[in-house]
């Protein structure tokens, strides 16, 4: 680019530099031009008055070439002794005196190739200009060296007039022969000079232009660089933690497998998922979350080799790379399970995050290449499979892969691929599990639950499903279906009037689906498109999703009490059980987690618990639901220590609208 740049301004000052000799040669050219003219012009004119007459004693001899014309000299009365004098002779005092016609230094000669006067006699430029008229030239030029420096010279040919004729008739001239030509030579180092001066002033201009192009190249080079590099650390690293990203960290695992299948040397890649991080992401906010995500990433970064890949392939999902670990598959699988065993015991721990000391467990899956897999896709599935297993055993530990994992990962995606067509397909419904009074057993309402009657497994339960419809974002058209199946079944159920209408019908919210921006609008939209009154619906929101954004989630709340519906918190017990939003929160009942019911009477810790929750409960003046109420002892259990309402196999399970209907009766 540099290069190039010095040779157009190279080219630009040499052509300029040509074009300001050029100019000095063309402005001699002009000057040469208007000379002639005004020399022919004076001989037109001198002619025209047949001469004229000068005086003899001012230094002007009598032409001996118009000796023979009658008073060529005469005396005046006063006494003066004048001489005629034709044009020519005119013209010839005029070069002889170096006259300058038009300009200064320019030199006017007139020429002949038989003149009558030995000063007239051409040069052999002339010479050769005059042979060129006598071929029909009509202009003659050129630039020449002399010894004062360079000169231009011009020369066009003079015609014979009749005034010519009295001096040359006898040679044989007629009337518009060429006779000549008139010559004059301008000095081109006065302009030659001036031409310098503005090449000095364009040298000047072009060297300011080169350097300032060499800046303007140098910072469009740093730029486009500089763009470059962040475009590259963009295309191939995690902004948030500065590792590689799913991008590299594939390309390096293709590598690597592909070497390991050429040398038979093993390697490992390791799968690792921070156990509950969503819990904190959820409860604490993304700005923790992250800044928890960057020092796990710089401890796991601490703990490997140099030639270790760490990679973060999003969320909190962190990959690691081991090779070169020999060909013995025994000692791979020994050293693979050390460093595991290391990376829990070291990134098991507290984290300091903006004030808040966030425990974090993580699950690690492992698989060793290359006898498993062929591909790398197929060695990511199966770390991941095996991180799963390490999760669903609790967390805090790793597993490795084995071939019956696969099948349980490869179900996984199965089912996510056909929840993305379920809703469309008509394949999920609604259930209904009756909330009944705890004292009169009269049922109060009804918890809508999702079924999805999946066209291969047959029924299946929302805790199979619903994880992966949060996960891939499905949940917020499937809550915003659920919602409104819900008010179309009370409406439906309304027009039945040969029953009493069900008072209320609660339905479950999911943390994503309550954080979208425009909730409060799609709920209220739902009601006034189904028509069914706000105070029928009863959102059931978990601790989480309260804890997450105290604030936010109270200023929708309210809005949506604003219009008349209603809010409960659901499996109570399970978070955090906060005082605080108990206060701040406008929701009217609390639902105890069917997990705290399950051992009452006979666990007093779960005895404690639930009389807890019903004396907190009716401290704030809300309504307690029990969940999972199974036996009559739980019931009672529950109605003496005042407890609104339960739901529970004991009184009905969940079941489709057409038997809810006959439930009712
Ligand atoms: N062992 C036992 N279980 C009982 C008994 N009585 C009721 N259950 C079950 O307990 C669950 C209660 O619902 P949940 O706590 O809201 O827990 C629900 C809720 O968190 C979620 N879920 C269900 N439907 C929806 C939905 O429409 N949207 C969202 N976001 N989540 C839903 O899935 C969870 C599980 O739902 P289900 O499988 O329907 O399971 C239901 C219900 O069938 C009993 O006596 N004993």
């Amino acid at each position: 680019m540099v290069l190039l740049w010095t040779l157009a301004v190279a080219v630009s000052l040499a052509w300029n530099t040509t074009q300001v000799r050029q100019s000095a040669q063309e402005q001699a050219r002009s000057s040469a031009r208007a000379s002639i003219d005004k020399d022919i012009n004076y001989r037109g004119l001198i002619a025209d008055l047949g001469g004229v007459y000068a005086r003899i004693d001012a230094g002007v001899e009598p032409n001996p070439f118009l000796a023979h014309v009658p008073g060529r000299d005469v005396v005046t009365t006063g006494g003066a002794r004048l001489t005629l004098l034709n044009s020519s002779y005119f013209m010839r005092l005029i070069h002889d005196r170096e006259l300058h016609i038009a300009s200064p230094g320019l030199r006017g000669h007139a020429t002949s190739l038989h003149p009558l006067r030995a000063a007239n006699a051409p040069d052999p430029w002339e010479r050769a200009g005059l042979e060129a008229f006598a071929q029909g030239a009509r202009e003659w030029s050129g630039v020449e060296e002399s010894p004062d420096g360079s000169v231009f010279r011009l020369m066009r040919p003079r015609l014979t007039t009749t005034a010519c004729l009295e001096c040359h008739g006898h040679q044989g001239y007629r009337e518009g022969d060429v006779l000549g030509g008139i010559s004059v030579t301008v000095p081109l180092e006065p302009l030659y000079a001036q031409a310098r001066e503005r090449t000095l002033v364009f040298g000047l201009g072009h060297g300011f232009l080169w350097l300032l192009g060499i800046g303007g190249l140098t910072l469009g080079y740093r730029i486009l660089t500089g763009k470059e590099e962040d475009l590259t650390r963009a295309a191939f690293y995690d902004p948030l933690t500065g590792l590689p990203n799913r991008t590299l960290f594939m390309d390096r695992l293709e590598q690597a497998l592909l070497r390991a299948q050429r040398h038979n040397e093993r390697g490992a890649l390791f799968y690792l998922d921070l156990d509950r991080f969503k819990h904190i992401n959820d409860s604490l906010g993304h700005s923790i979350g992250d800044g928890l995500l960057r020092q796990v990433a710089t401890a796991l970064r601490g703990l490997l080799r140099e030639e270790d890949t760490v990679a973060r392939l999003g969320g909190d999902e962190f990959v690691v790379l081991l090779t070169g670990l020999g060909s013995d598959p025994d000692a791979a699988f020994l050293h693979t399970q050390t460093l595991a065993t290391k990376l829990l015991q070291h990134l098991c721990r507290r984290y300091p995050v903006d004030g808040h000391e966030l425990y974090v467990s993580i699950s690690v899956g492992i698989t060793l290449f290359p006898e498993n897999a062929h591909t790398s896709q197929d060695l990511l599935k199966q770390a991941d499979a095996a991180m799963y297993e390490a999760k669903d055993r609790g967390g805090n530990a790793f597993h490795f892969y084995v071939p019956s994992l696969q099948a349980a990962a490869d179900l996984r995606l199965q089912m996510e691929n056909d929840l993305r067509s379920a809703l469309e397909n008509g394949e999920l419904v609604l259930y209904y599990q009756p909330q009944v009074d705890s004292e009169r057993n009269q049922v109060l309402g009804a918890e809508a639950l999702l079924r999805w009657e999946h066209p291969g497994h047959g029924l299946t339960h929302p805790d199979d499903f619903i994880h992966i419809a949060e996960e891939t974002g499905l949940i917020l058209a499937i809550g915003e279906w659920v919602i409104r199946e819900a008010c179309r079944q009370i409406r439906a159920w309304d027009g039945e009037s040969s029953r009493r209408p069900l008072p209320q019908v609660s339905v479950n919210v999911s943390p994503r689906q309550f954080r979208q921006p425009d909730f409060v609008q799609r709920v209220k939209g739902i009601l006034a498109e189904t028509g069914v009154s706000p105070g029928r619906i009863v959102l059931e929101l978990t601790e989480r999703i309260l804890l997450e954004d105290m604030e936010g989630a109270a200023e929708r709340i309210r809005e949506l009490q604003a219009i008349g519906a209603r809010f409960c918190i659901d499996d109570f017990g399970m978070g955090y059980s906060s005082l605080a939003y108990l206060k701040n929160l406008p929701v009217e009942a609390l639902k105890i987690d069917r997990s705290f019911v399950r051992d009452i009477p006979t666990d007093p810790n779960d005895v404690a618990i639930v009389e807890t929750i019903i004396a907190m409960a009716w401290r704030f003046g809300l309504k307690v639901i029990a969940e999972g109420v199974e036996t009559e002892e739980q019931l009672h259990f529950l109605a003496a220590r005042g407890c609104d309402a339960y739901q529970g196999h004991l009184h009905s399970h969940a079941m489709p609208a057409v038997e809810f209907e006959r439930h009712l009766g």
